[in-house]
């Protein structure tokens, strides 16, 4: 009897179950940069949008870099559990839509996630499987506090708040699986992409291999 070669499907975009990225740091320390990167090199990669009550900033765009909303239309989703996540940072109220991830994750699509601790906590406790946790360190709070300032988008108070509470979120570091400094930009998005890749590959996630590898373990005739 001729038997057929059996094949792997080596894009790996239906043979696996979608993976959660998330991406923290103490703001400033450049995960929006990062993602962005990451989004535009990997057409695998989908953001996930979260909602949120702070004002846009400049060039922000309404439901592609946040869905912008009010209080009311915020605490009205928490009520009716529409959130996978959410949290108050820097006073504003932050979350993450149910609805796409969920449906998503399951036809293999990998999400990015640009949020706090508190939301990787949660979502670590509801999805641990499906979560893979990066944290972007800064190569010094001058550092940090310049790219802030460099930023050009916060008054001199909102960039003083969220130098009060960098070092706070620093020490949550070790919430995380890995942990990256972001000193120069393209080593830390060659180390971002390396960590990407490799969860890609992890064996529990490679569901769509299994009936390959019982193929190759047949006994020959
Ligand atoms: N490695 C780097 N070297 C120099 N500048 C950087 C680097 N990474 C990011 N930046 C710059 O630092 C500033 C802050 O970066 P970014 O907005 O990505 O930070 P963030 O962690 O997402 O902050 P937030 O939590 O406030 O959204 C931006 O102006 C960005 O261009
Ligand atoms: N828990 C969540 N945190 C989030 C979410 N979206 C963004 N964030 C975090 O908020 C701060 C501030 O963001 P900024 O865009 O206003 O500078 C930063 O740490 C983000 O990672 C979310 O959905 N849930």
């Amino acid at each position: 009897m001729v038997q057929s070669t059996p094949s792997p499907d080596t894009t790996g975009t239906l043979a696996r179950r979608g993976l959660m990225f998330i991406l923290s740091s103490p703001s400033g320390a450049g995960k929006t940069t990062i993602a962005r990167m990451l989004l535009e090199h990997d057409p695998q990669l989908r953001n996930s949008v979260s909602c949120t009550t702070r004002q846009p900033r400049p060039g922000e765009i309404d439901g592609e870099h946040y869905h912008f909303i009010t209080h009311e239309q915020f605490d009205a989703m928490v009520e009716a559990g529409e959130f996978l996540e959410w949290a108050t940072v820097f006073g504003q109220s932050y979350g993450t839509p149910k609805a796409q991830v969920k449906a998503g994750l399951k036809d293999g699509v990998d999400y990015m996630f640009d949020i706090d601790w508190q939301g990787t906590q949660q979502l670590y406790q509801k999805l641990e499987r499906d979560v893979v946790r990066v944290f972007l360190l800064p190569p010094s709070i001058e550092e940090l506090r310049r790219r802030l300032t460099g930023r050009g988008t916060d008054s001199a108070e909102v960039i003083h708040g969220r130098m009060e509470r960098a070092r706070s979120e620093i020490s949550h570091w070790d919430g995380y699986d890995y942990v990256v400094v972001n000193d120069d930009i393209a080593s830390c998005f060659e180390e971002v992409k390396k960590i990407l890749h490799a969860e890609r590959l992890r064996r529990a996630r490679q569901t769509g291999l299994i009936g390959f590898v019982r193929e190759l373990m047949q006994p020959d005739d």
